[in-house]
């Protein structure tokens, strides 16, 4: 069986096992050092009997590029591939001068969402914390070896999978994510979008402070179970409950993702539904136009029906955002990476 990610252990944990083995913390962070900066200080700092020891246990190994993909607007798409071949994606979002990173959290999904690719493969397998770690650590070397510096980058859960579905490993990763002594993401800088799995929500009481967002998409249960299957058995009458007992600070919001669907989601009675779901909550509502995939039976909205849908909402007082649609080019939605993999192997482009 593989070892253990050394991606995976926070600084604490670091420091507990080292120091139940007899070492100093000067040597502690000196192995850090080694492991998040530059292995070459292990050579002049720490014992070659540390560092084999350390290789017996863990898998050092990080995550590689299969593939990537550059947008003319800077978006970023890898296929980011494990050490069983299996892949997921990572991608990079500019925004002025700061980055975005999205990290999936399992190999497929077993949400089955009719709108979404990833959807449509099932779920494959969970990623461990030490691989949602490498997907931001590659992705960050990566700019890093084109000298661009990422300052403050944020952190999004928004990749493949359902994070919920996957919640010790996905703790585990935010833990280290956050910890100061290793990167040092603010818990405020990530934000973690779920489809709503119950299961999870209920069970958030250790979990790390971060950001949530919904994936509502319809207000009206069997509409959203029309996208969403798994509202049948997690309907919204109890997710929404759930996610009001997250504490949040003053300024802080859960975001709730809407789909635009042409001429599926978008009437009046919609944006009343919207206004009776959020109208008293501490909701941002972004409002996401789909973003088609070969085979899939939704269809994009244009322009005005966009606008004019967004303008009711506003109306309504509701705080309103549209996603602008970045990495178009390189069709970087969710699973579509996958798709022109996928497409290509079938002879469709
Ligand atoms: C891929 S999911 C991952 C996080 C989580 N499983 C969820 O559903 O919230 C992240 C976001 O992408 C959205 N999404 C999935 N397929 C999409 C598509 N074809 N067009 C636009 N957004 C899509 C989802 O609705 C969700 O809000
Ligand atoms: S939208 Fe989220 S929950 Fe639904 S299939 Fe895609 S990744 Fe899974």
């Amino acid at each position: 069986m593989l070892n253990p990610s050394a991606y995976s252990l926070t600084h604490l944990q670091w420091k507990d096992l080292l120091v139940s083995e007899g070492h100093s913390s000067h040597v502690l962070s000196f192995w850090l050092d080694g492991l998040y900066k530059n292995p070459e200080l292990w050579a002049r700092h720490v014992s070659q009997d540390l560092i084999q020891n350390l290789k017996a246990k863990f898998n050092f190994d990080l995550p590689t590029i299969s593939k990537t993909q550059e947008s003319e607007d800077g978006t970023v798409k890898f296929l980011v591939r494990f050490h069983d071949e299996m892949e997921v994606e990572t991608v990079l979002i500019p925004f002025h001068k700061r980055f975005t990173v999205c990290l999936s959290t399992q190999v497929g999904c077993g949400m089955n969402c009719s709108f979404c690719y990833t959807g449509t493969q099932g779920l494959k397998r969970n990623l461990t914390a030490g691989e949602i770690v490498g997907q931001y650590l590659v992705a960050m070397n990566w700019l890093k070896a084109k000298n661009n510096l990422a300052l403050n980058p944020s952190i999004v859960f928004m990749g493949q999978g359902e994070p919920l579905h996957n919640l010790t490993e996905v703790s585990q990763a935010i833990k280290v994510l956050n910890d100061t002594k290793l990167i040092g993401v603010g818990h405020r800088q990530m934000t973690l979008s779920t489809v709503g799995y119950l299961p999870g929500l209920k069970n958030l009481k250790d979990f790390p402070s971060i950001n949530f967002a919904l994936s509502l998409h319809s207000p009206f249960e069997e509409q959203r179970a029309k996208l969403i299957p798994v509202n049948e058995r997690f309907p919204l009458s109890e997710v929404l409950p759930a996610l009001d007992q997250i504490p949040l600070l003053k300024r802080q919001f859960i975001t709730y993702e809407y789909l635009l669907i042409k001429d599926f989601n978008m009437s009046d009675e919609h944006v009343e539904g919207l206004h009776t779901l959020l109208g008293h909550r501490k909701a941002i509502l972004n409002l996401i136009p789909f973003n088609p995939f070969p085979g899939s039976k939704w269809e994009r909205p244009g322009i005005e029906e966009i606008e004019s849908f967004k303008e009711k909402l506003v109306a309504k007082k509701l705080r309103v955002m549209v996603r602008t649609t970045k990495g178009d080019d390189i069709l970087a939605a969710c699973g579509q990476l996958k798709v022109n993999k996928f497409a290509r192997n079938n002879g469709i482009y």
